[in-house]
């Protein structure tokens, strides 16, 4: 089988083991993860971070996003465009969204940015050990990240998206460190 079909494969039981996570069991763990991001976030010193807008049943990282905020950084979220490009947009408040293709949204009115990240957090699918992440097969966040080889990439991901394998093609790039806590058990 191709890569590319395999690649398929597991994005779809991923989406779908993804989509039967509950509540308050997700929400005690999207909560463990935005603590452990800002812990992280304060230990670095980060100033400009660069993060998803949540959609569907993906780790719901709105509290660090309000967090972040509050405290004066930069947080850039990306606006989805045509042929694996985004467009980087500075985020003033998640009132100001506004709805984007493939059900992602971005931020209404707001000021590209081009300048360097202290941090990226990498939504995903799919990771390994060795740091290397699926994604929904849009191939934006590798060309993305591509062009920010000095930031810090952390992938986040609830315990079942660890693979032993994932299916590598040759644009596919390593992360810094994956987010996982398992000892969630039940997630
Ligand atoms: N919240 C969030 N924003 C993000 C990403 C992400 O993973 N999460 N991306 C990361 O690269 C980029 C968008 N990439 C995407 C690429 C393809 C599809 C896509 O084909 N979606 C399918 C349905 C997938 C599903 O069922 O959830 C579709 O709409 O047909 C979606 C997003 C940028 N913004
Ligand atoms: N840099 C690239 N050069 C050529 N083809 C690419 C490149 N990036 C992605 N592609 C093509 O797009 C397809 C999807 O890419 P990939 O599987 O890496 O996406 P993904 O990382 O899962 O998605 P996303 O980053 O949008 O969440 C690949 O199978 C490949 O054919």
């Amino acid at each position: 089988m191709s890569v590319i079909d395999q690649k398929k494969i597991l994005r779809k039981e991923m989406l779908l083991k993804r989509s039967k996570l509950l509540n308050p069991e997700k929400k005690k763990y999207d909560e463990w993860v935005c603590h452990s991001l800002w812990n992280s976030i304060k230990t670095h010193q980060s100033k400009k971070v660069h993060c998803y807008l949540p959609m569907g049943s993906e780790i719901d990282i709105t509290p660090l996003i309000d967090k972040m905020l509050t405290h004066g950084i930069t947080v850039v979220t990306p606006k989805t465009l045509p042929k694996r490009r985004l467009q980087h947009l500075v985020l003033a408040s998640l009132n100001q969204l506004e709805k984007g293709v493939f059900g992602t949204s971005y931020p209404a009115n707001a000021t590209e940015y081009f300048g360097s990240y202290d941090l990226i957090i990498v939504p995903g699918l799919s990771f390994n050990k060795a740091n290397y992440r699926l994604g929904y097969g849009g191939g934006y966040y590798d060309n993305f990240m591509e062009q920010h080889s000095n930031s810090k990439k952390i992938g986040i991901c609830y315990p079942f998206q660890i693979v032993e394998k994932i299916p590598l093609e040759t644009h596919d790039l390593q992360l810094d460190e994956i987010l996982v806590n398992s000892e969630f058990l039940e997630l």
